[in-house]
């Protein structure tokens, strides 16, 4: 099955839950594949993304207990959308509240674009508890990252959807995009915040593929989705990821995890996370492999990424 569609088939979840991990937030969790295998957990991107079923596809569910869970205010934990006790440090607090919360010992970390960030900002925070690392489209949220997919850099590549997404702001608030966008996201008003939710999050599916996907665009037709996964970006984007610039870099922070097996895989044109940092990281982490696709964007369901997230994947699960 793998060898001809790349990807596992999804398995239905044999534990699900709300997982209150605050006075203000509780978490949608799921467990699924091998109730004996050796436990990964999905970090899904944005942030405010969500997980989707299909993301259980990347292991192999015989040999994988695989759990995902919505991070705070994602997907379908709860409050949707809510900022109030959202940064990454509440969330890798949350990650080692589930470990416990589910019994592990240590595991697998799987995570792509922000997914990337959390993995690095976890194992550098709990590198005890990591078996390996997956990554892919690396993001650290150094102000040159932001700047160059929300201000000026892939929109030399796609003008047209460009114009959509500065569209909803005046003219003279366009030098600083991600502030006049944190503005109307965060308006009183609920047709500036959902208009504003769907030209963000549009800009991301129009740009995440090496060839434009219209079935991928659509989902920032979806209010829910668009709302959280728009505010909850700028939030964490306007505040540089509540990390030093380049902090996941640092010789200290970094050599805490040289020592854990890490693939990292990358998109050659990949315009929402380039390739550079992944390169970055590299150069600073060269006991990791790093895996450039060569005609691939950045999401995961590219060929050519995914065939290569799940071959890593297979080769951890031996660890
Ligand atoms: C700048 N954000 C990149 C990111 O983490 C991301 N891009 N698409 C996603 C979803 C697939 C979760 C929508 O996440």
């Amino acid at each position: 099955y793998r060898r001809q569609f790349s990807m596992y088939p999804s398995t239905e979840p044999f534990d699900t839950g709300m997982f209150k991990v605050s006075d203000i937030h509780s978490l949608y969790y799921e467990v699924s594949g091998n109730k004996e295998g050796t436990p990964v957990v999905f970090l899904h991107g944005g942030p405010g993304g969500g997980t989707d079923p299909t993301d259980r596809g990347f292991f192999n569910p015989e040999k994988y207990k695989i759990i995902l869970f919505d991070q705070r205010g994602a997907g379908k934990s709860t409050p949707s959308a809510c900022l109030e006790e959202n940064t990454t440090w509440d969330l890798v607090k949350d990650i080692e509240k589930i470990r416990e919360h589910l019994k592990i010992d240590k595991w697998h970390v799987f995570g792509g674009s922000w997914g990337s960030t959390l993995s690095l900002a976890y194992a550098q925070a709990h590198p005890d508890r990591v078996k390996s690392l997956t990554l892919r489209g690396i993001f650290t949220l150094r102000k040159s990252e932001l700047k160059f997919f929300y201000q000026d850099g892939a929109s030399h590549l796609f003008p047209e959807a460009w114009e959509e997404y500065i569209a909803p702001i005046p003219e003279a608030e366009r030098k600083d995009m991600m502030l006049a966008y944190h503005a109307q996201l965060n308006s009183a008003d609920e047709e500036t915040r959902l208009k504003a939710a769907k030209a963000w999050a549009k800009w991301e599916m129009w740009t995440s593929k090496l060839y434009v996907d219209p079935a991928h665009i659509a989902h920032a037709d979806n209010d829910a989705f668009a709302t959280a996964f728009a505010k909850i970006e700028n939030h964490y984007f306007v505040n540089e990821g509540f990390m030093r610039e380049g902090q996941l870099f640092d010789k200290q922070e970094i050599d805490k995890i040289r020592h854990i097996p890490t693939a990292i895989v990358q998109g050659r044109y990949d315009v929402v996370c380039p390739a550079t940092t992944a390169w970055n990281l590299k150069k600073v982490f060269p006991e990791a492999t790093l895996s450039i696709v060569p005609d691939a964007g950045h999401s995961s369901r590219e060929p050519g990424i995914a065939k290569l997230l799940v071959e890593a994947t297979d080769e951890f699960a031996q660890l």
